[in-house]
């Protein structure tokens, strides 16, 4: 039997989001609203992680995430702004905002909410297939995007890259093997993330992230994602010299977004 992954079931569905999106707001009058963004505004995403690692501290991408496919609810006192300004005070580095409605119960307004909430650069964590989702992403004013390998061709990758450079917002690559980390090792950006879980199955481990370390030049920044949930988590990466995280269900399930964050790293 061939079931859909979950991933591939995303996927579909964004195909179809972007259809009905586009029939709204043709892509000519979306990319004319992004790039009358001001560039100036851009918070420089990529900056603020290396500032932090440079530091000796930990550059943490702090999610704002209702739900997930694979855990459901994680929150029911959701206020983006509240948590992005938690997270702001608590040292984190970035924020990373899920817009997808279908599977994570995100919104595009809870982007601009969260940030206009803070000061600090903000990715847009969604599963971008299509140019259109690109400019769309600047046109709400986000810094940076998401882009996962195992999503997308080559020439997607190239392509969505490009696009998010000229609008000045910097690119997560996101990679969980061997394969797709050479990939991502093609492109222009140094962010690269890990993602301990595998997309198709849910499977998780933080192995896939000191597995693939060795590999990662020390010219890019290596974010390891997903599954990081106590203390003893961020030492054994810090141990291994990983420095970067990307942490989402932790900090939700807490009462105070802020102070899990400060309790795991600081
Ligand atoms: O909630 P966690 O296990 O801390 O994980 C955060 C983040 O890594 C995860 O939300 C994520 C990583 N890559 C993604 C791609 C799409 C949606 C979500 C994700």
């Amino acid at each position: 039997m061939n079931t859909p992954t979950i991933l591939k079931k995303i996927i579909d569905t964004k195909a179809v989001e972007v259809a009905q999106r586009s029939a709204n707001l043709p892509l000519n009058e979306l990319k004319a609203q992004a790039l009358d963004m001001d560039k100036d505004a851009l918070r420089g995403f990529y900056r603020s992680m290396k500032a932090k690692v440079d530091a000796g501290l930990p550059a943490v991408i702090a999610e704002i995430k209702k739900a997930s496919p694979s855990k459901g609810v994680l929150r029911e006192n959701f206020i983006p702004q509240e948590i992005a300004e938690s997270y702001e005070k608590a040292g984190a580095a970035c924020l990373s905002v899920l817009t997808d409605r279908d599977y994570f119960q995100g919104h595009e307004d809870f982007l601009k909410a969260a940030r206009k909430a803070c000061s600090l650069p903000v990715i847009r964590k969604d599963f971008l297939v299509d140019p259109y989702q690109i400019y769309e992403a600047r046109a709400i004013n986000a810094d940076c995007v998401l882009l996962i390998v195992s999503a997308l061709s080559k020439m997607q990758l190239q392509d969505l890259e490009g696009i998010a450079h000229e609008l000045g917002m910097d690119v997560l690559v996101e990679v969980h093997d061997g394969e797709e980390l050479e990939t991502a090792l093609t492109m222009q950006t140094p962010l690269v993330g890990i993602n301990n879980r595998n997309l198709h199955t849910f499977d998780l481990t933080l192995e896939t992230t000191f597995g693939l370390l060795d590999k990662v030049p020390s010219d890019r920044l290596l974010v390891t994602e997903s599954g990081i949930l106590g203390p003893e988590d961020v030492a054994a990466m810090r141990e291994r010299d990983v420095h970067a995280f990307l942490v989402g269900e932790a900090f939700m399930r807490a009462d105070d977004p802020g102070e899990e964050l400060a309790k795991l790293f600081f």
